[in-house]
């Protein structure tokens, strides 16, 4: 079953558009990647889909319901960011207390026992925590709550890096023993390739691709070697990433369906294939052609 659906989704801010025609479906019990640069439009895609914005064009469709102002969607999903919304009277146990009002399926136990693992204070107060210990607290209410929809928009920011694995180690255990279905925005493909199955590329607002993350993973292929070599070889091929490695040698990423024939060619004009991760896979595909940051400086 489709726990969501959109077709040709489009969303404008006055003039501008941050979403265009998006079509997609994310099935029931699965862990998605929303991988995207600053400002692509992931954050304006899952407040949508968790009923907060409403959509332009388009049609978009969670639990087969609107998601915009639908009691079903907001019962039955959670949407964590770091800018949570908290009543500054209430004391970290009260917020706890209240979301397990909320959220039918909640978990008080796995609550506990997080907010004890990551030493969270039971009477300290939401707005005096630091960024990163606000976001282990954010992280342990988008977990306990089990919605049927749960997403995290950026939710490791400011964690150290032990306590994001952590968190990732703690999604993936409770996700195995009570399914349901992620959506996790980042920038950093690499931290969460391991535990999403789906990555969803939104470049400039659209979608670049959606696909399994294991699919990923074989989309392209670097090879290195002499530079005129390299331009020749590359030549009839999808190239989506080309630079220089030192004078007259050359290192290209390219799309990963050639034939065993080419890539013989490849080796006897003296070529090395070495494997591209997926993480750089979104880097290289999301570029924009602006030249590196190293021209910012040459201008002057
Ligand atoms: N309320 C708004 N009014 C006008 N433009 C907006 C508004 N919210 C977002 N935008 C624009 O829409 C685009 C997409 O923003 P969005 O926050 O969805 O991107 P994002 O992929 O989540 O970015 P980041 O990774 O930096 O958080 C951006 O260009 C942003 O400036």
């Amino acid at each position: 079953m489709n726990v969501i659906e959109c077709n040709q989704l489009t969303k404008t801010y006055g003039r501008f558009n941050a979403l265009i025609n998006l079509s997609f479906t994310i099935k029931e019990n699965t862990i998605t990647g929303i991988i995207g640069r600053n400002g692509a439009g992931k954050t304006t895609l899952l407040k949508i889909l968790a009923g907060f914005f409403r959509e332009t064009k388009g049609e978009v469709k969670v639990f087969e319901e609107k998601p915009f102002n639908s009691l079903l969607v907001s019962a039955n999903s959670i949407y964590i960011d770091e800018y949570m919304n908290y009543p500054t009277s209430l004391t970290l146990v009260d917020i706890l207390h209240q979301n397990s009002r909320f959220y039918e399926k909640w978990n008080a136990q796995l609550a506990n026992r997080l907010f004890d693992y990551f030493s969270l204070q039971p009477k300290q107060h939401y707005n005096r925590l630091s960024k990163g210990q606000k976001n282990t607290f954010n992280a342990i209410v988008g977990l306990s709550s089990r919605c049927a929809l749960t997403i995290f928009d950026e939710p490791t920011t400011g964690m150290d890096a032990s306590v994001r694995k952590d968190f990732y180690r703690a999604l993936l255990k409770d996700y195995l023993e009570h399914p349901r279905t992620i959506l996790i925005s980042s920038h950093h493909l690499d931290e969460i390739d391991d535990l999403i199955e789906e990555v969803l590329l939104i470049k400039n607002g659209e979608k670049h691709l959606h696909k399994p993350v294991e699919e990923l993973k074989e989309y392209a292929i670097g090879v290195q070697g002499p530079e005129a070599a390299i331009t020749q070889w590359t030549a009839e091929q999808q190239v989506i990433h080309c630079r220089s490695l030192s004078p007259g040698t050359s290192y290209a990423v390219v799309e990963n369906h050639f034939s065993a024939a080419l890539k013989a060619e490849a080796t006897r004009m003296g070529l090395h294939f070495s494997p591209v991760t997926a993480s750089d896979v979104c880097v290289y595909l999301t570029h924009q052609n602006k030249g590196g940051i190293d021209d910012v400086f040459n201008k002057y």
